[in-house]
């Protein structure tokens, strides 16, 4: 697992951007073979979609061949609440990008078969192949998705009923009133965010503190179930520096000289590439 710290929840979201702009451009998309992209809701994930409407503005990136999956909705909320994980995906990301709305899949809360909706889902996920990269965020409580302490590390998408620290935090977007929170989601589960090619996830301000250490230097544990990311082949965490709050001085250093080493291992690869194409540059122009 790597660890990028940067110092703000922008310059997190700036670093997110750039770097799933940049997957889905080398992954070179078509209508026949999209790049499948799982996406979160809530307040961390803000800045990443603010950067990603900029790069579709400026015409350096397209959703046009790139199919989302969102890891979570509310039980009962109708889908034009304006806090329904359907309205904030299309009110923050989906109406200012060029991603037509069929290739957009959010669980359907208002289910009649709520089980059979899940299993649906999971069944769609894997026609496409499965998730190339899903971005993630996580709860207070280390949960990521709506996969709340306790939950199975096997588990796939179902019904899920709200931890009370979950509600409570989620009340300050329902004005503060506790009762009219959902008490219940649907939700990815932990194995299907495992099952996705790469995981990335965002990780912001003091309140996701403890859940960091928690999921980054202790063992894998369905208490904090962002910490089955360490079975992971390919997990990115990126959070900012009011996140590293409870983490030991030893494993930021550790970290951050990680990234400083790779960033180093990259220039001189860049360096190589530039050299061994001067030759050529020269002898063309010649
Ligand atoms: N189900 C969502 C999670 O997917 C999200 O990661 C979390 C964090 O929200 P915020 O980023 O606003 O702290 O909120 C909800 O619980």
């Amino acid at each position: 697992m790597r660890l990028i710290i940067r110092d703000d929840p922008a310059a997190v979201g700036d670093y997110i951007a750039s770097y799933i702009c940049k997957r889905i451009n080398g992954f070179k998309p078509t209508q026949e073979k999209p790049f499948v992209l799982g996406l979160p809701t809530g307040s961390s994930p803000i800045p990443t979609y603010k950067r990603l409407i900029k790069f579709v503005k400026e015409g350096e990136l397209s959703f046009k061949n790139v199919v989302t999956f969102n890891m979570d909705e509310y039980v009962g909320l109708p889908q034009d609440h304006p806090e329904s994980y359907h309205t904030f995906m299309f009110r923050e990301f989906f109406s200012h990008v060029d991603i037509p709305p069929s290739q957009v899949n959010i669980l359907n809360g208002n289910a009649e078969d709520l089980v059979g909706e899940c299993k649906a889902y999971e069944a769609k996920i894997k026609s496409y192949g499965g998730i190339e990269l899903f971005l993630g965020g996580i709860g207070e409580d280390g949960h990521i998705a709506f996969n709340e302490p306790g939950s199975s590390l096997s588990s796939r998408t179902r019904i899920k009923t709200l931890a009370y620290d979950t509600i409570l935090a989620n009340a300050r977007f329902f004005n503060n009133d506790i009762s009219a929170v959902p008490r219940m989601a649907l939700t990815v589960g932990v194995a299907t965010v495992l099952d996705s090619r790469e995981v990335v996830t965002v990780v912001t301000g003091l309140r996701k503190a403890l859940a960091l250490s928690k999921a980054i230097e202790e063992g894998v544990n369905h208490l904090w179930t962002l910490s089955a990311l360490q079975l992971h082949p390919w997990a990115l965490i990126v959070a900012d520096e009011d996140a590293t709050a409870e983490l030991h001085v030893k494993t930021v250093k550790y970290f951050k000289s990680i990234e400083r080493v790779q960033e180093e291992v990259e220039r001189s690869q860049e360096l190589l590439k530039a050299k061994e194409g001067t030759p050529q540059q020269v002898g063309s122009m010649e």
